[in-house]
């Protein structure tokens, strides 16, 4: 019996041995994951906090029981510390001492991401928190409900950082939200767009410290300020929210890696060893708005990935199509969504880019309720006219428009293409002259 081994079993771990599992019953799949739980949905962490959910119950989708169930052997609080990878042997101990040496035939490593550390004084202090584990969220929760944090500082204005800005105000705390860069979300969408987030994270009392540099957390025994290169704040906690690295430490001396240390994977999420597969955040992804290989740390594409070496891992041959790096934020009723580059960041990148930019409701102005103003920029290539990237926003939820933007930068469609691209029209969801038309029809 083929015997695979898979190190990690988060999303993306759980997504490969799932697909295992499901569909090849003649393998013997051996997991190891140090943490104690499986499949734990970061995205709800914000939500648990701010009081949006009443538990963390819904938070996990699969458990080791299931896996049992399906015939793995799992083993979880343990630590694989070592991969011989010419012998094909996985090193690993357990909570309780145990130690383990298991050989495997197909490897799929799936140990995801850290936090990015800053290197500044302080962050060892009581009550300097970073955000990613089940334990992280509950230990953030826990000192919430002491009632002496009433100051918290978030250092990061990316996805972490603005979802738990919100949750932290949500629950009476007085907020500062700390970037190096000019505006929020930089990464996702351009100045016109966060300039709206900012606006919706002022005008709920979230002071926003963008621009500035952390130099140090001071305090005696806990946090008590942050300083950075212009202020100072007061901070009873400081939430660390600023970029995952790749967590590569088991085969960085072995595999090729990326220029950021992901583990280098081809269309089958091949490492430069074929035994051995990397899926999820410890691993690259073939972007195909900058049609090269980059590193994008999301859920969505650690299950995609997961799923596509599985198969392989099993001798059904599957290549990835690549991602676009779509995603999606809630903050209070505003709706923001994004897929491929900003205009920004092609114009960075020596694409020779333009936009094209529409705003108006999402319904005929005869409907008089739940009408909302929805905006939308579009990017592409001057000279190709390829789209590269699109960005919406509304209090509609205009999430799933995203999706067809996502397909477009796939499939490399221009932006003529899109001008008269068969949109349907009925007056509950749209207008006849929809925005999206529209915004490509007035593409230069
Ligand atoms: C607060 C928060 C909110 C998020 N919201 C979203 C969202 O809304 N949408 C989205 O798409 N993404 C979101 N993300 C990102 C998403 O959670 C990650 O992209 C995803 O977790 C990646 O999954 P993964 O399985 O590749 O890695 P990880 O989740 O990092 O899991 C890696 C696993 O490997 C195990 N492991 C590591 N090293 C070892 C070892 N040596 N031995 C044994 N086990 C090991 C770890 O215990 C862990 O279980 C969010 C992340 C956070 C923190
Ligand atoms: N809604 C979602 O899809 C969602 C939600 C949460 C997290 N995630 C994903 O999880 C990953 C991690 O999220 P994240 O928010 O940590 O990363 P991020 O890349 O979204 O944001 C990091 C932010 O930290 C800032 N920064 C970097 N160094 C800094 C420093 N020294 N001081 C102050 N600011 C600094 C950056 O300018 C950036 O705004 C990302 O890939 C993200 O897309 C996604």
């Amino acid at each position: 019996m083929e015997r695979i081994v898979v190190i990690g079993a988060n999303h993306a771990g759980t997504a490969a041995i799932n697909t295992i599992l499901d569909n090849y019953k003649d393998k013997e799949v051996t997991i190891f994951d140090s943490n104690d739980n499986i499949s734990f949905l970061g995205c709800g962490m914000a939500l648990w906090i701010g009081n949006q959910i009443s538990s963390s119950e819904g938070l996990f989708y699969c458990s080791k029981e299931i896996f049992e169930q399906k015939g793995a052997k799992v083993y979880l609080e343990t630590i694989v510390y070592h991969i011989d990878f010419d012998k094909k042997l996985v090193f690993a101990t357990g909570k309780d001492g145990q130690n383990y040496q298991t050989p495997y035939d197909k490897l799929i490593l799936a140990t995801g991401s850290l936090p990015i550390a800053p290197t500044i004084e302080g962050t060892d202090l009581k009550n300097v928190q970073y955000v990613k584990l089940f334990q992280n969220a509950k230990e953030v929760i826990d000192k919430l409900h002491d009632g002496l944090i009433r100051n918290v500082v978030v250092v990061g204005a990316g996805y972490i950082g603005v979802e738990l800005a919100e949750a932290f105000n949500r629950i009476g705390k007085k907020v500062t939200l700390i970037d190096t860069a000019s505006t929020c979300l930089s990464g996702y969408y351009d100045r016109e767009f966060t300039d709206i987030m900012s606006k919706n994270l002022e005008s709920h009392g979230i002071k926003l410290a963008y621009e500035e540099t952390v130099t140090s957390i001071k305090g005696i025994g806990k946090v008590e300020k942050i300083v950075t290169d212009k202020h100072e704040y007061p901070a009873d906690m400081v939430v660390l929210g600023i970029g995952f690295k790749p967590n590569s430490q088991l085969g960085k001396d072995s595999l090729e890696l990326f220029k950021n240390g992901a583990y280098l994977v081809n269309e089958h999420q091949q490492t430069s060893q074929p035994d051995v597969y990397a899926i999820g955040d410890c691993a690259t992804v073939y972007d195909n708005a900058i049609q090269k290989t980059s590193y994008i740390a999301l859920a969505t594409n650690a299950v995609r990935s997961g799923i596509v070496a599985a198969h392989n891992a099993c001798e059904t041959p599957l290549k990835s199509i690549g991602v676009q790096g779509s995603n999606g934020i809630c903050i209070w009723d505003l709706k923001m969504v994004s897929t491929g580059i900003t205009l920004d960041k092609a114009k960075s990148l020596g694409y020779d880019a333009v936009a094209t930019d529409y705003e108006d409701t999402q319904k005929p102005d005869f409907i008089e309720h739940d009408n909302y103003k929805v905006k939308i920029r579009i990017v592409y290539d001057k000279k190709t006219r390829i789209i590269l990237g699109a960005q919406m926003c509304s209090e509609y939820d205009i999430s799933m428009a995203i999706h067809m933007f996502s397909l477009a930068i796939q499939e490399q469609v221009t932006i003529d293409k899109l001008k008269l691209t068969d949109i349907f029209f009925l007056p509950h969801f749209n207008k006849p002259y929809n925005y999206v038309t529209m915004a490509a029809l007035m593409a230069e």
